[in-house]
């Protein structure tokens, strides 16, 4: 049978012609957040979810990691697949060992399917905490499905806004996997970098000495701009002192990714080639550069390959 779906009204799909990058990514740099979508004909975005994007194929991924200078990808199941990861994990065995994934799981999942899961390269689950994406998960479920996964040496990717930090603190401090928070836990980058919300994030990271981050997503966060388009290589200014005191207090616990295909922006869609040219500007120098790129995804998610 052959499925379509119509998008979600407005939406926008990925930059179809990015340019080359300037920056030279380090050899084995990795595109650690990234998403397939679909194609919805081959693999039905599931019924409960919150938006319906355009395709974006495994194929058309591993296009544009080959055209930026990278040499493998961190897949996140999005919310649009629910707990179906067949997309996800088809983009994983296709891509011979240069694709690991983070997949949704329910407490109700087999052994047989995690194991299957970690087969194909996954090595984390993902908790969704953004009201607009998801229904609400009750913790005690969420603490089922970590008493699952914490066998297999995996961790547990958290995605929150920063508004809701205060109430989720607790639960994140006693998860006793690591965790991986995307995209800075969504600061609002209209306030200071070195006042208390921000410094509530920073806090939680020195809490843990466990937890990593995501420096991505500056499309996503930056108020003021300039975008990522018509040759801007210093883009999203107003998002840059956030990610540099990440990087700077923390420089062996952060990942950086596109966020291809960029699901749900409203206003513009990046060129993902100027994304790349934005990392000197949170990561200025070679070591830090290294660390980002290379040898921190390559320990949380290829830890087990030469
Ligand atoms: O791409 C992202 O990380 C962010 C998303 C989508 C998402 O997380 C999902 O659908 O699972 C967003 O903020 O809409």
């Amino acid at each position: 049978m052959t499925t379509t779906f119509e998008k979600t009204p407005g939406w926008l799909d990925w930059y179809p012609d990015p340019s080359t990058p300037h920056f030279r990514l380090p050899d084995g740099a990795v595109d650690a957040h990234c998403h397939v979508f679909g194609p919805g004909a081959e693999f039905p975005f599931a019924p409960e979810r919150k938006y319906t994007p355009c395709d974006a194929s495994k194929d058309q991924l591993f296009a544009l990691r080959d055209r930026l200078g990278f040499s493998r990808n961190v897949v996140v199941q999005a919310t649009c697949h629910g707990a179906d990861n067949s997309a996800m994990v088809d983009a994983l065995r296709a891509s011979g060992g240069r694709a690991r994934g983070v997949a949704t799981v329910r407490p109700d999942v087999t052994d047989d399917e995690l194991a299957d899961l970690h087969d194909a390269g996954v090595r984390g689950v993902r908790f969704n905490f953004v009201r607009r994406l998801v229904d609400v998960v009750p913790q005690d479920a969420l603490r089922a499905v970590v008493e699952r996964i914490a066998p297999l040496g995996w961790h547990v990717v958290i995605y929150f806004e920063a508004a809701d930090l205060a109430d989720l603190r607790d639960f994140f401090l006693s998860i006793p996997v690591p965790l991986v928070v995307d995209h800075m836990g969504r600061p609002d980058v209209t306030k200071d970098p070195t006042g208390p919300e921000f410094e509530a994030f920073l806090d939680l990271m020195r809490a843990k000495p466990d937890i990593w981050c995501k420096v991505t997503c500056p499309e996503r966060l930056s108020v003021d701009g300039p975008p990522a388009l018509d040759g801007e290589r210093h883009s999203y200014r107003d998002v840059v002192p956030f990610a540099r005191r990440v990087v700077e207090e923390f420089p062996d616990r952060v990942l950086w990714g596109t966020d291809w295909p960029h699901p749900n922006l409203t206003d513009h869609m990046p060129d993902d080639g100027l994304l790349v040219d934005g990392i000197p500007h949170i990561a200025p120098t070679a070591a830090l550069q290294q660390a980002l790129l290379v040898d921190n995804p390559a320990g949380l998610y290829w830890s087990d390959t030469p």
